[in-house]
């Protein structure tokens, strides 16, 4: 079954979508002081995986690895929404078709409760 990550063109594509999320991230007075001290390779590490996963590519987490590396940060509802917001809108510049954008949102929130308040 061809993934919406090989659809798109895998790694090389997913690199420019990653890049526009994270300036969507980084903008977002919301978020972006989770991120304060992370180093920017870890930074864009953690967008890539991000974008990989909502898109079924390699890089696919169980929810307690996502558990163990969101915890201490007691994440809130709106932090989780923020994301997937940005992430919508990542793929809607790309030109990612509604259907594709609901099914990479799916993947997402199936994660959410193992990544909110920890
Ligand atoms: C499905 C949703 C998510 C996935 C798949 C995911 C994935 C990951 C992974 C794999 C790591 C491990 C470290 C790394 O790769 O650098 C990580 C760390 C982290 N995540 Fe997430 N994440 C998700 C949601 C979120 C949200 C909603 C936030 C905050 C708004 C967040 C903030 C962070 C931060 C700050 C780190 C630590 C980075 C560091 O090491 O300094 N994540 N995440």
């Amino acid at each position: 079954m061809s993934t919406l990550y090989e659809k798109l063109g895998g790694e090389g594509t997913i690199a420019k979508v990653v890049d526009y999320f994270y300036d969507l991230v980084l903008a977002d007075e919301e978020v972006n002081h989770f991120f304060e001290n992370t180093d920017m390779a870890k930074q864009r590490a953690h967008q890539t995986k991000f974008i990989s996963y909502a898109l079924g590519g390699p890089n696919q987490y169980s929810g307690g690895a996502m558990t163990k590396v969101h915890t201490g940060m007691n994440l809130q509802p709106e932090h989780f929404d923020a994301i997937v917001k940005h992430l919508r809108e990542a793929l809607a510049h790309f030109g990612v078709g509604e259907e594709d954008i609901a099914a990479a949102l799916d993947k997402v929130e199936s994660l959410r409760g193992d990544i909110i308040y920890k």
